[in-house]
C-alpha cells in the first residue's frame, strides 16, 4: 500500500534553501521517479547518482537527497547528507513506518541464510506469524521475491510494512556485509543481532579482511540499539575478541551461554545434547550435518534474546526442517548411495560441508563445485585445496562465471587441486559424478543450493542442482 504523500520534513530531512516540498514517494533509481518522488542520488561502485538528478527532476522529483559530491552536478531542490545512503535508509523507515514488532539479524560469512531460516520456523512453530529475509527471498508467513540477501531499503522497507500489514509479528533478516556497507539496513528496529563466524568472502568488494569484518561488526556497533542483544558464535576465534556496546547471549564454545556437550550423528540426522545458562537439554535435529547444530543454536540464541522461553524453544527444535539447498537430500541411488545439494561457496563451507558429511557416509565423498564468477578471485584456489583435503574425488565444473571466462574460472581452482577432474559443463559433472557413486557413498554438489539458474554472461539459463542429481540418478539407475 502506497503511504499517503507527506512534507519532506515529515522524512527527517530539510532542503537547501528552506524548502518542504511533499513527497509522493521515495527512490534511488531515476527512472522509477514519479512526480513529487525524493530521488536519492546515491554514490555507488559504478557511477555517482547525481549523474541522473537532472533526469529525475525532469521526471517531477521533488528533491534529490545526495551528498556534497553530488550536489555539484545539477542545480534542483537539494538535499546534502554526509551520508546519503544511511540518510535514505532512515527515511525508508520513516516514510513506510509499519514494521513487525519483534525483528533480528544475522550476519557471517556463512550459516546467515540457515539460521535466518530456522528462527522463522521456530517462531510459527511457537505460533507466531514469522517470516525470514534474505538470500530465498522472503520464506514463511509472508512471501515476496528479492533480487538481494538484503534488499536496499525503500524495497525491504515496502516489504517489512507490507508483512506488518497482513499480521506478520515476527521477522529474521540476514544482514549481509555489502547490505551493512551501504546502509541497507540502517532504519530497521531490532531486537537482536547474531554473527555466525567470519572467514573469507567478498574480498572483490570489501578489498582487505580489516574492511570486510568491519562491515559486518557494524551491524552492532551502527545499526543495532545498545538496549538489544548481541547473539556471537565464540567458536569462531575472530569473533572471541569482538566486544560489541549490547549485552551479550553467547553460543559455541564450552564457557557460553548456550554450547553443544554432545553430539552424535546417523544417516538422517543428529543427537544433541546443549547446555543453556547451567540447564541442559537433550534433542534430536533431523538435519545432516554439525554446521546445522551451530546454526540452529544461533537461531534458538536469537529467538530466546527477542522475548521467548528457553524450554519452549527447545521443545520445538526437533521439528525444524532443512534449508532449500543447504546439505539437501536430492537423490538416493538403486546402491544406497546418496547424493547432497549444498550451497557452499566459500573455502571455509566447502571445508565444513565436507566434514560435516563424513560422519553421515560410509564410503567416499565425492564433491562437484565451481565458483562465481565476478566474485572474489582469491577464495578460488582456496576451494580447490579445501576440496581436494576434505572430498575422496573433485570434479570441478561451472557455476555463475557471470563475465568470466568460465575455463580460467576452472584452472585457477584446479591450480590447487590437481587430481580433481575438470568437466565445464554441469550437468555433465554431475552425470559423472553420480556415476562415480559406489555402495555407502556419497557425492556432494556444492555451489549453487535452491538457485535455479547458471549466470552465463548477461543471461540466465534455467539450472537446478536438485533437478539435475534426480535426472541424473534415473538416467543411470533406470528408473523413470
Ligand atoms: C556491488 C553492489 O552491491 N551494488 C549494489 C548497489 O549498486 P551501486 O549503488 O553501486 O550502483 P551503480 O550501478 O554504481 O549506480 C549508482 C546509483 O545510480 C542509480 N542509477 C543508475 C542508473 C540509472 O539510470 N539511474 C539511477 O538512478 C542506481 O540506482 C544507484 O543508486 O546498489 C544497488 C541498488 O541497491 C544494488 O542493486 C547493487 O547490487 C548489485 C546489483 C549486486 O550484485 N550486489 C551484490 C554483490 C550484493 O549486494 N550481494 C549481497 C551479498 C550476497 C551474499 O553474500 O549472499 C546481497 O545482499 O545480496
Ligand atoms: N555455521 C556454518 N559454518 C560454516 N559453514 C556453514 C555454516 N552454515 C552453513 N555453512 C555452509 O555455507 C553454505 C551456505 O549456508 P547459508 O546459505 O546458510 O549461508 P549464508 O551466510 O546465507 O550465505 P550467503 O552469504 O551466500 O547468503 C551452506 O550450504 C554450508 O555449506
Ligand atoms: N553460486 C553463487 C553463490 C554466491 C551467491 C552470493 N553469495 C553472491 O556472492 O552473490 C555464486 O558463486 O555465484
Ligand atoms: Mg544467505
Amino acid at each position: 500500500m502506497t503511504p499517503a504523500p507527506r512534507p519532506l520534513s515529515s522524512l527527517g530531512l530539510s532542503a537547501r534553501g528552506g524548502l518542504d516540498p511533499v513527497i509522493t514517494g521515495i527512490t534511488a533509481d531515476s527512472r522509477a521517479v514519479k512526480p513529487g518522488f525524493l530521488f536519492a542520488a546515491l554514490p555507488g561502485v559504478a557511477v555517482h547518482g547525481a549523474t541522473y538528478a537532472m533526469a529525475a527532476l525532469e521526471r517531477g522529483a521533488a528533491a534529490v537527497l545526495t551528498d556534497a559530491k553530488g550536489a555539484a552536478l545539477f542545480q534542483g531542490p537539494t538535499v546534502v547528507a554526509e551520508d546519503p545512503r544511511e540518510a535514505l535508509a532512515r527515511a525508508a523507515a520513516l516514510w513506510f513506518g509499519a514494521q513487525p514488532a519483534t525483528m533480528v539479524a544475522v550476519t557471517g560469512t556463512n550459516g546467515k541464510t540457515s539460521t535466518a531460516t530456522f528462527c522463522r520456523q521456530i517462531w510459527n512453530l511457537l505460533g507466531h506469524a514469522a517470516i525470514n529475509i534474505g538470500t530465498t527471498g522472503v520464506e514463511g508467513s509472508w512471501a515476496a521475491p528479492s533480487s538481494h540477501t538484503t534488499p536496499d531499503p525503500v524495497t525491504l522497507h515496502a516489504m517489512l510494512a507490507a508483512a506488518a500489514e497482513a499480521g506478520v509479528t515476527h521477522a529474521a533478516m540476514e544482514a549481509s556485509s555489502h547490505g551493512l556497507d551501504q546502509r541497507r539496513l540502517d532504519g530497521v528496529r531490532l531486537k537482536a543481532g547474531g554473527w555466525t563466524n567470519f572467514t573469507q568472502d567478498h574480498l572483490d568488494y570489501h578489498k582487505t579482511f580489516e574492511a570486510y569484518f568491519a562491515a559486518k561488526a557494524a551491524l552492532f556497533t551502527r545499526v543495532l540499539p545498545p538496549e538489544a542483544v548481541a547473539v556471537l558464535n565464540l567458536e569462531d576465534p575472530a569473533l572471541a575478541d569482538f566486544h560489541p556496546p549490547q549485552s551479550l547471549l553467547t553460543v559455541g564454545k564450552h564457557e557460553a551461554d548456550l554450547h553443544i556437550l554432545g553430539q552424535r550423528y546417523d544417516a538422517t540426522g543428529q543427537d544433541l545434547r546443549v547446555s543453556f545458562r547451567g540447564v541442559t537439554h537433550q534433542l534430536r535435529l533431523n538435519l545432516i550435518g554439525g554446521f546445522q547444530a551451530e546454526n540452529v543454536l544461533m537461531a534458538a540464541g536469537l529467538v530466546i534474546a527477542a522475548g521467548e522461553k528457553p524450554g519452549d524453544v527447545f521443545a520445538v527444535l526437533p521439528q525444524l526442517t532443512g534449508v532449500r539447498g543447504r546439505m539437501q537430500l536430492a537423490a538416493t541411488r538403486r546402491n544406497g548411495a546418496t547424493v547432497f545439494v549444498d550451497y557452499a561457496h566459500t573455502p571455509d563451507a566447502i571445508e565444513t560441508a565436507l566434514q560435516a558429511l563424513r560422519p553421515h557416509v560410509m564410503g567416499r565423498i565425492v564433491v562437484v563445485f565451481g565458483a562465481g564468477g565476478d566474485r572474489d578471485t582469491t577464495k578460488r584456489p582456496l576451494m580447490g585445496a579445501a576440496a581436494a583435503k576434505w572430498a575422496d574425488v573433485a570434479i570441478v565444473t561451472d557455476d555463475n562465471p557471470r563475465s568470466e571466462e568460465p575455463a580460467l574460472i576452472r584452472a585457477a581452482i584446479l591450480q590447487a587441486a590437481p587430481e580433481a577432474t575438470e568437466v565445464g559443463d554441469r550437468a555433465e559433472a554431475i552425470l559423472r559424478g553420480v556415476d562415480a557413486l559406489g555402495p555407502g557413498d556419497a557425492l556432494l554438489i556444492a555451489g549453487k543450493g535452491h538457485e535455479t539458474g547458471q549466470v552465463i554472461k548477461g543471461d540466465i539459463y534455467p539450472f537446478d542442482d536438485v533437478e539435475q542429481a534426480s535426472i541424473a540418478v534415473a538416467a543411470l539407475d533406470g528408473v523413470i
